[in-house]
């Protein structure tokens, strides 16, 4: 078979004091894929996920992006190549409109530089439209338009996390990692914020990593599935030999998969 990793995790190893948080953890996330991580609290993902996303260093092991060591990256400088994490509205944001809220995403801007204003103002101006089209669209392949005027901090939990999705579309990324997405999320927008993970996913080419605790949501979305336990990646697969497996349901979840 052949495998495109897009995300390859080598043997990473992160301590915190005396606690092993992850211990000499390999796995790999293929170009295409909705990879999900699951297992017990504690287990390590959230360690993990920050040291993908380069918010923590490993102690030891490495991690490739697109087939380039980026162990240590700091997390500004894997965004400028593609690998996002979504992250809650901030509190400075909520008083933007959402649709703002999507034209802030792309830094350097040329209307941000005072000589550009100046001296050539029909290039701003086109490069904000250009944002601004840009935001649009992303609005409409949300379907947030009724809500594109509404400040931020005003939209439900749902819709501010479909809002941070669209943050990570107004700029070209090739991976986005989702932690816990379904947290405070109703089950309708639930099926909303589902469906534009596939769509994403399908017709755009995003890349997904999934921490996720709603097994419904990691069943739904997510092929493989990689679950880890005490720092340890312990079984990956498709979630119906996750759910199947007796002894990693018993072992780390104590009750049926679908329970936990
Ligand atoms: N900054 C830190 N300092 C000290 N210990 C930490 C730190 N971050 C994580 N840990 C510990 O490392 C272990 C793994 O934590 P981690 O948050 O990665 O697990 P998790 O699988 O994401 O859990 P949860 O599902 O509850 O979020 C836990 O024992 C945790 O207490």
């Amino acid at each position: 078979m052949s495998f495109d990793a897009v995300i390859d995790v080598k043997d990473v190893t992160k301590s915190f004091g005396g606690l092993t948080a992850v211990n000499k953890c390999s796995l790999r996330v293929e170009r295409g894929s909705i990879t999900g991580l699951i297992g017990p609290n504690g287990a390590g993902k959230s360690t993990l996920f920050n040291m993908v996303a380069g918010n923590i260093v490993p102690d030891s092991g490495s991690i490739y992006f697109d087939g380039e060591d980026v162990t240590g990256v700091p997390p500004y400088k894997l965004f400028a190549r593609g690998l996002l994490r979504t992250f809650q509205i901030a509190h400075e944001f909520s008083h933007m409109t959402a649709l703002e809220n999507l034209m802030v995403v792309p830094g350097d801007q040329p209307g941000e530089r005072l000589a550009n204003i100046w001296f050539r103002p029909d290039f701003v101006r086109k490069a904000e439209h250009h944002v601004r089209q840009k935001a649009l669209d992303v609005i409409d392949f949300l379907k947030l338009g009724h809500v594109k005027n509404e400040l931020a901090g005003n939209l439900s939990g749902g819709q501010k996390k479909l809002l941070e999705l669209g943050r990570t579309m107004m700029v070209d990324a090739k991976v986005v990692l989702l932690d816990e997405v379904a947290a405070g999320v109703n089950r309708t927008l639930l099926q909303d914020l589902a469906a534009n993970i596939e769509r994403m996913n399908e017709e755009l080419g995003y890349t997904f990593f999934v921490i996720e605790h709603d097994m419904d949501l990691i069943g739904r979305l997510c092929d493989p599935v990689i679950v880890m336990a005490q720092g340890e990646v312990i079984a990956q697969g498709p979630m119906e030999e996750i759910r199947a497996n007796p002894e990693i349901i018993e072992a780390y979840f104590g009750s049926p998969v679908e329970a936990a």
